[in-house]
């Protein structure tokens, strides 16, 4: 089946979700708190007002926070002052950069960001030059996500549909569009090669409900919503062939951090000798960190466990442990896959032969 490329940034040509909107002046992100209850866009015109954005998750998912970071720093260059416009700007990344800690792709976008600031002349030059390079980078993850999707059906060569389950949201409102794992699933159900997917529901902030079942039921994709605590009586039914998850941080030795759930998953796949697979454009490997315990994880408020819509679950002065990422070892994980190629068996090569 062939497909043309959808445009982020014109709306009509697009029939697929889209969750961030670069206006130029402003950027506007799908308040991801509100699904599905309700579509509601925020404007936003400062660098300030991205960085509470991310950390309130407003907008999430790894790349979806890199590019929002990126645009940030773009309208940090339109809103600084003419004299100082390069300290502002390189305060603005230093806030930006305190968001969230786990997700790299933050990091790396920031990272391009400051590298183009270094080559302006001007607070004029950098405006223009800024807002390049973010709606590059939003680009530039759509059409990853696009390539893993080939990508991936081509290293799982199926003869006949088959189900999978995925974990967490790593679509088109978790990225510049389509998705990273949720990006296969699509291309799958597009190539008729797909029975069906299981999303967990993802405790405690479920976007697995709220958000991967929102995309897919909207896109008339077969999905069956299921609590976390399913997922090993699925994979025992032998129905489900391969768990699909996307990533946080991928290190050089091929461990992979990714939504709290995932480790559980990759030892239940591992069990029951359902195939797991990774899916992450290369700006979520970090080949800087040796190892998934150098990874910094967050943790989150105790509220997001001890409510659910605000409404009380829990006593109130309970203990809580809220990590929101846990690390999966690279022993667990059959494929890893970027834009750039495919790594089988991880725990062998690393992520050094495809980008060392
Ligand atoms: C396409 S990566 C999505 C990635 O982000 C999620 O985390 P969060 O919702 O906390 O930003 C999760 O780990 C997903 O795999």
């Amino acid at each position: 089946m062939t497909r043309v490329t959808p445009d982020p940034f014109d709306q009509s040509a697009s029939p697929d979700t889209v969750a961030i909107r670069w206006l130029g002046h402003a950027v506007q992100l799908l308040d991801q708190r509100r699904l599905p209850q309700e579509e509601h866009w925020l404007t936003i015109e400062g660098a300030a007002g991205v960085s509470q954005a991310i950390r309130d998750m407003a907008v999430r998912g790894a790349p979806a926070i890199g590019i929002s970071a990126a645009y940030g720093v773009a309208l940090a260059a339109r809103g600084a002052d003419e004299r100082d416009w390069r300290t502002e700007v390189d305060v603005a990344i230093a806030v930006l950069a305190e968001s969230r800690p786990t997700a790299v792709n933050l990091f790396w976008a920031l990272q391009r960001m400051e590298s183009v600031l270094r080559q302006c002349r001007s607070r004029e030059d950098a405006v223009a030059r800024l807002a390049e390079e973010a709606i590059a980078i939003h680009r530039e993850d759509l059409a990853a996500n696009l390539a893993m999707a080939d990508l991936a059906l081509a290293a799982m060569a199926l003869d006949k549909p088959c189900a999978v389950l995925t974990h967490c949201n790593t679509g088109a409102l978790a990225t510049g569009g389509y998705g990273t794992a949720l990006g296969v699933v699509r291309r799958l159900h597009e190539q008729r090669l797909l029975k069906r997917v299981y999303a967990d529901e993802t405790r405690p902030w479920l976007q697995g409900a709220r958000l991967t079942a929102w995309e897919l039921v909207k896109d008339g994709i077969p999905v069956i919503l299921n609590a976390d605590g399913a997922a090993g009586a699925i994979l025992a039914q032998g129905d489900v062939k391969w768990v699909i998850v996307g990533a946080d941080r991928i290190t050089a030795n091929g461990d992979v951090a990714n939504k709290i759930g995932t480790y559980g998953l990759a030892v239940l796949a591992r069990h029951h000798k359902v195939k797991f697979m990774v899916v992450a454009p290369s700006s979520t490997v970090d080949m800087t960190l040796e190892r998934g315990s150098d990874i910094p994880i967050e943790e989150r408020d105790g509220r997001e466990i001890r409510q659910v819509g605000g409404i009380a679950i829990a006593p109130e002065k309970v203990g809580v442990f809220n990590p929101v990422f846990d690390v999966t070892p690279a022993n667990l994980i059959d494929l890893i896959v970027t834009e750039r190629g495919v790594v089988h068996n991880p725990e062998v090569t690393g992520m050094h032969k495809l980008l060392g």
